[in-house]
């Protein structure tokens, strides 16, 4: 759980900088130690009591919005002295986290020099989730990491923010470090490339930037749909672009679109970008989405329930970065409210940011639901029998994922081996049963809730 306390005392830090000035942040809230949540209340070690008694008085409300801010319902905050040793020991105290970046990138566009070959060590292979979205451009990053300016080059991966782009560079990077040791790599984003080169000139360091970006075997550069009207970085990238090819080193582009769609970008450049391999990502569809939560929530060490990761995958469908951050909401909700995971908490956790009418949901899911209702394997509801304890479900599955889905009368019809008419008259039939038959009213407002993540249940925060 100390993961866990880490993302928290990160969220709160970024609000609180947003609140005070740079310099009472650095003053008071720089050399604090995050010691954890404990019961629901927030920990943090103070160097003395003169400390404690000012947070007390300063900073108590502003921390207690923090915690409201993440979910917390009742926030609680205490102060520890550390130990005059401890204290220096731990100076100083867990790095502030950057300031929030456009993109909220692992590094960001404005970082010193040296920082830009930092890989995030997450952003490997064994951490990427492979789906039908992704495996195209999954296939083509192991290739080039295999046989690096061989396979393909450049390779340009396109795709809408947070879906994965920046983790496949980097993780191309991290395996050719591994087997290659010696290989020099560089990992830069459009925007840095840009200050760069301007700073280079103005500080008359042409050579020194030249020398910096044509001498590596990987060069990573994301976000390349910036050069868009940067006349001069294009022509400065075209030099480099031609040098590292011509010397068979490996370069790999990411933008948000495909070369073709990049306004007032030279010809030369594009029709270069258009040399190697151009693939694409796309959003991950549910079970995609499920399995990312699943590995994200074990590299954390986060025991939660299956149904509650399905529960945040039917909430946000598009953006990974999104995906993770609802998970971690979940996990504050409820280790500040100090509740075990149920839908119900995540619902509630995630109430405030999406919507209920955003919550997606598939055929499978209301199949299986109303199997689990009605205590009765999917495929037998989706089978040939008629006896009225497969039909009466059958029915009411229809139903709901008619109300509960866009799908159509024809692919629910498909979804279950069926014409379109019979589901008509399937739905027909719940409609009318509906407010009249208890049994049926009581399973299909059950079963909604559920779906919906509304349902009230015993771990209701
Ligand atoms: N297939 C995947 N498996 C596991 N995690 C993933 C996957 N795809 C993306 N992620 C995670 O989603 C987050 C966003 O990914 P990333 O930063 O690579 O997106 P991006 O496409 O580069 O976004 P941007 O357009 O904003 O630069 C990261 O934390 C990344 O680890």
């Amino acid at each position: 759980m100390r993961l866990i306390s880490q993302e928290i005392w990160a969220d709160v830090l970024g609000y609180v900088r947003k609140n005070i000035s740079e310099v009472e942040y650095h003053t008071w809230f720089a050399p604090v130690k995050n010691l954890g949540v404990q019961e629901g209340s927030l920990v943090l070690g103070v160097r003395n009591s003169f400390a404690q008694e000012w947070f007390r008085k300063h900073y108590l409300e502003l921390l207690e919005d923090a915690l409201r801010s993440l979910g917390a319902q009742n926030p609680q905050v205490s102060f520890q002295v550390l130990p005059a040793a401890q204290d220096a020991l731990l100076l100083p105290s867990d790095p502030p986290p950057p300031p929030p970046t456009p993109a909220g990138r692992a590094v960001p566009a404005s970082a010193p020099v040296e920082n830009r070959k930092v890989l995030n060590p997450k952003y490997t292979f064994e951490n990427f989730v492979v789906g039908p979205n992704n495996n195209l451009a999954h296939a083509a990053a192991l290739a080039v990491a295999e046989s690096p300016g061989k396979a393909y080059n450049p390779l340009f991966i396109y795709g809408d923010v947070g879906l994965g782009k920046t983790h496949l560079m980097h993780a191309v990077g991290h395996y050719m470090t591994e087997r290659f040791p010696g290989k020099r790599i560089e990992y830069v984003s459009t925007e840095s490339f840009t200050n760069d080169l301007i700073n280079a000139i103005r500080e008359d360091r042409m050579t020194q930037f030249r020398n910096r970006y044509r001498s590596v075997d990987l060069l990573l550069v994301d976000d390349i749909q910036f050069l868009a009207g940067k006349e001069r970085t294009q022509e400065e990238f075209f030099h480099t672009f031609n040098a590292l090819y011509e010397n068979h080193k490996q370069i790999i582009l990411s933008s948000d679109r495909p070369p073709k769609d990049i306004q007032t970008l030279e010809g030369r450049l594009r029709s270069r970008f258009e040399w190697g391999l151009i693939t694409d990502i796309q959003s991950p569809e549910y079970e995609t989405r499920v399995a990312i939560l699943k590995m994200n929530a074990e590299h954390n060490r986060i025991d939660i329930p299956q149904e509650v990761l399905e529960l945040i995958a039917r909430q946000v469908t598009t953006n990974i970065r999104e995906l993770e951050g609802a998970l971690m909401r979940v996990v504050a909700f409820s280790s500040l409210n100090n509740v075990p995971f149920s839908r119900a908490v995540a619902a509630k956790a995630l109430s405030n940011v999406f919507t209920p009418q955003e919550v997606k949901v598939e055929m499978m899911d209301v199949l299986k639901q109303v199997a689990a209702h009605y205590n009765m394997p999917p495929d037998v509801i989706r089978g040939s029998g008629r006896v009225r304890e497969v039909v009466l479900p059958r029915q009411v599955a229809q139903y709901l994922i008619r109300e509960l889905t866009d799908h159509s009368l024809p692919e629910i019809g498909q979804f279950f081996g069926r014409d379109h008419s019979t589901v008509m008259h399937a739905i027909n039939k719940v409609t009318e049963q509906v407010g009249r038959e208890p049994e049926i009213t009581a399973a299909v407002e059950t079963l909604r809730r559920k779906m919906q993540g509304l349902e009230d249940d015993e771990n209701e925060a």
